[in-house]
C-alpha cells in the first residue's frame, strides 16, 4: 500500500469529528504494522483523549515497531490531555507519517522534534492540503484569534430574501433548508440581527434527522428589543447571547438574565465587525455562521469579514424594488471594490442551487 491509502482513512476518521471537537481540531490516526491495520481512532471531544491515544489503545502491544498515520502533528504539550508525542515514544513506534503541522504555537514543530530526537522516523506533508482544508476553522482561529465566518444566504433567483410585503417562508425548499442545518452543527455560533428575530422568531437550533450540536445563538440587538417570549429566550434549547450597547438599563437586562440569556455589552453603537469577531473569539467562538438578515450581511460585507459564503438560490423570481436583497447597507459604489469570490462547490439540492464560495484575496 502507499501512504495515501492509510492517510485517506485517517482523514476520513477525522472528518467525522468536525464540529464536535471544537475548539480542538478534528484529528484521525491509523496504526499499521506489517501491512495490517492494527489500530485507529479519532478525536471526538475537547478534553477527551486525542486521536493518537485512541489508536494506541486499540493497537495495544502491536504498536511496537509500527507506523502511525496522523492528520495533525502529534501534540507535545500538556493541555487537557497528556502529550501524544510522549505516548508514541513510550509505545516504541518505528515511524510517524504526518499530514499537517499543528499551527498551535504550543505545539508547532515541537511534536515532530521530540519524535525525531527519540529516534522515530517522521515523514510530513502527506495529503497536507486535504488535512489543512479539514481543519480550516482551527487553523484560521489559531492564526487570527477570531472566528472563521460563514455567511449564509437563501435567496430567490433575483437575489431577494423576502417579498416587498416581508414574506419569506419559504424561499428555498425543505432539502436546502435541512442542508443548512449541517452548517449549524459545524459552527460554534450562529449570529442573526434583531430584525430576523422580530420577523421570523427563529429557533436557530440544529434540527437534523440524526440530531446535531446546537450552536450558541448570538443576537445583535443594541437596544435589547428582543421580545421576552421569543423562542431564543424561552425554548431552553441552546445558549443565547444578546449583544447590547451600554445604555440598555439594568432592570431590563435583569429580565433576560433571569430567563437564562447572557447579556453582553459591546462598546460603540455601530457594529464594528472586526471588533465583534475578536470579542467572540475571546469567548471561544472559533466558527460563526451568520444567517442575516440584510443589515447584518451588509455590515459583514462592508468590513469584508467573510471566510466562506454559503448561498442557496431558489428558481423563483420575486421581483420588486422594495423586496429585500440579501445584503443591505450601502454596498460598494465601485465594481472594483465588490467582494470577489471563488466557487468551491456548486450542486443542485432539491429544486434549488447550492454554492459554497471563498474570498479570492487570501
Ligand atoms: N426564509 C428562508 C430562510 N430564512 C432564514 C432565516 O434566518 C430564518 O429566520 C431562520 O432560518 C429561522 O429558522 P429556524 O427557526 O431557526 O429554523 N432560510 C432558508 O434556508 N430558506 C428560506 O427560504
Ligand atoms: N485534537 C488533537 C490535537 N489537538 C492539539 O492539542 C490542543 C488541545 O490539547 P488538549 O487541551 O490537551 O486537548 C489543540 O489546540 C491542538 O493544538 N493534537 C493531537 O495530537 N491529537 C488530537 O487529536
Ligand atoms: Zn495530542
Amino acid at each position: 500500500m502507499d501512504h495515501a491509502y492509510y492517510m485517506n482513512f485517517a482523514i476520513d476518521l477525522a472528518k467525522r469529528g468536525i464540529g464536535q471537537t471544537s475548539p480542538n481540531p478534528a484529528v484521525g490516526a491509523v496504526i499499521v504494522k506489517g501491512g495490517e491495520i492494527v489500530g485507529f481512532g479519532a478525536h471526538l471531544k475537547a478534553g477527551e483523549p486525542h486521536a493518537e491515544v485512541h489508536a494506541l489503545n486499540m493497537a495495544g502491544g502491536k504498536a511496537i515497531g509500527a507506523t502511525m498515520y496522523v492528520t495533525l502533528e502529534p501534540c507535545s504539550h500538556f493541555g487537557k490531555t497528556p502529550p501524544c508525542s510522549n505516548a508514541i515514544i513510550d509505545k516504541k513506534l518505528h515511524k510517524v507519517v504526518i499530514a499537517s503541522v499543528d499551527p498551535n504555537p504550543k505545539v508547532s514543530g515541537e511534536g515532530i522534534r521530540k519524535l525525531k530526537k527519540a529516534g522515530i522516523e517522521v515523514i510530513t506533508g502527506v495529503m497536507e492540503e486535504e488535512a489543512k482544508q479539514l481543519n480550516e476553522v482551527f487553523f484560521h482561529y489559531m492564526q487570527y484569534k477570531r472566528p472563521f465566518v460563514t455567511l449564509k444566504t437563501a435567496t430567490s433567483l433575483d437575489g431577494k430574501i423576502a417579498t416587498a410585503t416581508g414574506e419569506s417562508k419559504w424561499i428555498t425548499g425543505q432539502t436546502a433548508r435541512e442542508d443548512s442545518h449541517f452548517y449549524r452543527h459545524h459552527h460554534d455560533g450562529i449570529l442573526v440581527g434583531i430584525g430576523t428575530v422580530l420577523a421570523d422568531n427563529p429557533s436557530l437550533t440544529t434540527r437534523l434527522p440524526a440530531g446535531g450540536k446546537n450552536p450558541v445563538r448570538i443576537i445583535l440587538d443594541h437596544e435589547l428589543r428582543t421580545p421576552l417570549d421569543a423562542r431564543v429566550v424561552t425554548d431552553g434549547q441552546a445558549a443565547t447571547w444578546i449583544i447590547v450597547k451600554a445604555s440598555v438599563p439594568e432592570e431590563k437586562r435583569r429580565r433576560f438574565i433571569n430567563a437564562g440569556v447572557e447579556i453582553m455589552e459591546f462598546p460603540g453603537s455601530e457594529i464594528n465587525v472586526p471588533e465583534l469577531l475578536y470579542f467572540l473569539g475571546e469567548k471561544g467562538i472559533t466558527s460563526l455562521l451568520v444567517e442575516g438578515g440584510a443589515t447584518i450581511h451588509g455590515s459583514f460585507l462592508r468590513d469584508r469579514a467573510v471566510n466562506q459564503v454559503l448561498s442557496y438560490i431558489s428558481p423563483k423570481v420575486i421581483g420588486g424594488e422594495k423586496a429585500k436583497p440579501a445584503f443591505g447597507g450601502e454596498g460598494f459604489a465601485h465594481l472594483a471594490d465588490a467582494l470577489e469570490l471563488k466557487i468551491k462547490e456548486v450542486t443542485q439540492i432539491g429544486e434549488d442551487l447550492k454554492m459554497v464560495l471563498v474570498p479570492k484575496r487570501g
